[in-house]
């Protein structure tokens, strides 16, 4: 599924017509009555059902909707949140057909009337405005909207809640806040901010007929889920041996914290690592080598408690280095830094504390022909891009985009969503996950399930996705079956690397 701007979306839209051919007024119609046939399970016959509808395509898309419910002998009535003669083009043709077919339509002015039939409103429909929206809400629909949300009714809105637009980027909104959404030919971007997907509710996308090429000429986004795991996942072949697998090394951990590079390398492991060395202090060690005792071990010098550069270390003989868990921001350990981004002789994975002692070398990354990866929180992203954080939460798709490019580098902005950007500007949404994943260790696991994964014979940018995805399913499916998101452990969600492998392939 295809993630959109307004722009992008209004492209696939002239396409489609101007283009292959296939009139507005079609468009309309399908959207429409996709939306009515699939809002059916939210109702039944005695519902009584309020749709508001604006002046453009979207309260089209309404009128639409109250026909086709008018016709399967719904209660069915139309506030019009603007004066008649805004209705124009292929709404108005709508909202005609509408009245022919014998459906009513009232004017959101007659407030005595709204009133009433918002208390006795079991299901409303919210399309007053979609993606044509510029600014923030205005009267009489921002004072609809509040009535909207006040009422006890199931509030469905079409394609996006009334008050959002399709862009991030966006602070100050006012929005319908939806149960559910239906999206109209592709996913909008604002269903996967944190300060705006809470007003779509729930959600869905319905196709309208938008040729199937028009997407990925318009767009280089997309959500990334169980279909697109199983279409790239590389399968193991029956003759493979361990090297096939990838030969793998972790850099970290320092005497405060020996668990996190346990974990990572645990992870790594479950997720298919043929070969796995730690490099890590004696100390760090000796605390975990019984706790992962199918990786081998390399110790490096320690200073304080923290490593060291080892220029022995020939971190050129792996085929995937991963560098940062538990390392601690300390001087120290610098050089082991360097020395990994300029001798590491495939893709190098830089996390947690990682990013204090990259940030310097930023250029250096650039330079790489290796891909390098980075998974930083918003809070690691505004650090890396002296930014704040508020507002890699509302641009995470542009300031990743700029900062992949810039870099070169792979960007895996770790979230609810997390999005992953590739330094030609392809992105994706990954799909899966919880609440549960909101604790100490997580994105150690992520950090080893993205080395195993880079080392897979699968391009680079699926490998991060399908990243994503394992670690998200792997936590969902320890929620769904013997934990809690309260008590999942990020060693959990290492136990459900092998239920994800075992049911999805
Ligand atoms: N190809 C498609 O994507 C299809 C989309 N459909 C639906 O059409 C809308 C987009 O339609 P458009 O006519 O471009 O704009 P809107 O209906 O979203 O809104 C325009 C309308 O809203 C008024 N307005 C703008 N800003 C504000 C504001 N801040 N406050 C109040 N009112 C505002 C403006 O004056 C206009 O009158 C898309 O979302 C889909 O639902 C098609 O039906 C099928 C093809
Ligand atoms: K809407």
């Amino acid at each position: 599924m295809f993630i959109v701007t307004a722009k992008e979306m209004y492209d696939i839209d002239h396409y489609t017509m101007h283009e292959a051919g296939l009139d507005g007024k079609i468009l309309m119609e399908n959207a429409g009555r996709a939306i009515s046939g699939r809002m059916e399970k939210f109702m039944d016959k005695s519902n009584k059902i309020t749709v508001f509808a604006g002046a453009g395509n979207n309260g089209g898309d309404g009128f639409v909707i109250a026909r086709t419910l008018y016709n399967r002998s719904y209660d069915v009535q139309v506030f019009q949140v603007v004066p008649d003669q805004k209705i124009t083009g292929d709404a108005h043709y709508h909202k005609l057909l509408y009245l022919n077919y014998g459906g009513r339509v009232f004017s959101s002015d007659d407030h005595g009337h709204l009133v009433s039939r918002l208390d006795e409103t079991d299901v409303i429909v919210d399309a007053m405005v979609g993606i044509g929206i510029s600014g923030k809400l205005r009267a009489p629909i921002s004072d609809i909207a509040e009535r909207i949300n006040q009422s006890d009714a199931t509030v469905i809105a079409v394609d996006v809640p009334s008050g959002l637009p399709a862009d991030e980027g966006i602070s100050n909104f006012q929005s319908v806040q939806a149960d559910y959404t239906y999206m109209v030919g592709a996913a909008k971007m604002t269903a996967f901010l944190e300060s705006t997907s809470p007003y779509y509710g729930g959600w869905e996308k319905v196709d309208i007929g938008f040729p199937a090429s028009s997407f990925p000429m318009c767009s280089s986004r997309e959500l990334w889920g169980e279909e697109q795991y199983r279409e790239t996942m590389p399968e193991r072949e029956k003759y493979a041996h361990k090297g096939k697998h990838g030969k793998g090394l972790i850099i970290g951990g320092s005497s405060k914290m020996p668990g996190s590079i346990a974990m990572a390398a645990k992870a790594s492991l479950k997720a298919g690592t043929g070969l796995l060395t730690v490099a890590s202090s004696e100390t760090v060690i000796r605390m975990i080598a019984s706790h992962c005792v199918e990786a081998m071990y390399q110790p490096v010098p320690e200073s304080d408690g923290y490593l060291t550069d080892d220029p022995d270390l020939s971190v050129s003989d792996y085929d995937a280095v991963a560098i940062g868990v538990g390392m601690g921001r300390s001087n120290r350990s610098a050089a082991a830094f360097r020395h990994a981004v300029q001798d590491t002789n495939g893709p190098l994975i830089v996390d947690a504390d990682g990013f204090y002692h990259v940030k310097p070398l930023l250029d250096q990354l650039a330079q790489r022909e290796h891909p390098t990866v980075l998974t930083p929180h918003p809070g690691e992203m505004a650090e890396l891009m002296d930014v704040s954080i508020p507002e890699v939460l509302k641009n995470p798709f542009r300031l990743s985009a700029e900062f992949a490019e810039k870099y070169n580098v792979y960007v895996i902005l770790k979230g609810r969503h997390t999005l992953i950007t590739a330094p030609d500007g392809r992105q994706a949404v990954n799909d899966t996950g919880n609440p549960g994943l909101a604790k100490g260790g997580s994105g150690d696991v992520l950090t080893g399930i993205v080395h195993a994964m880079v080392m897979q014979e699968q391009g680079i940018f699926q490998a991060l996705c399908n990243a994503c995805f394992v670690h998200g399913a792997a936590a969902d499916w320890m929620v769904e079956n013997s934990r809690a998101c309260h008590d999942l452990m990020a060693t959990d969600v290492i136990e459900g690397i092998s239920m994800v492998y075992r049911a999805i392939s």
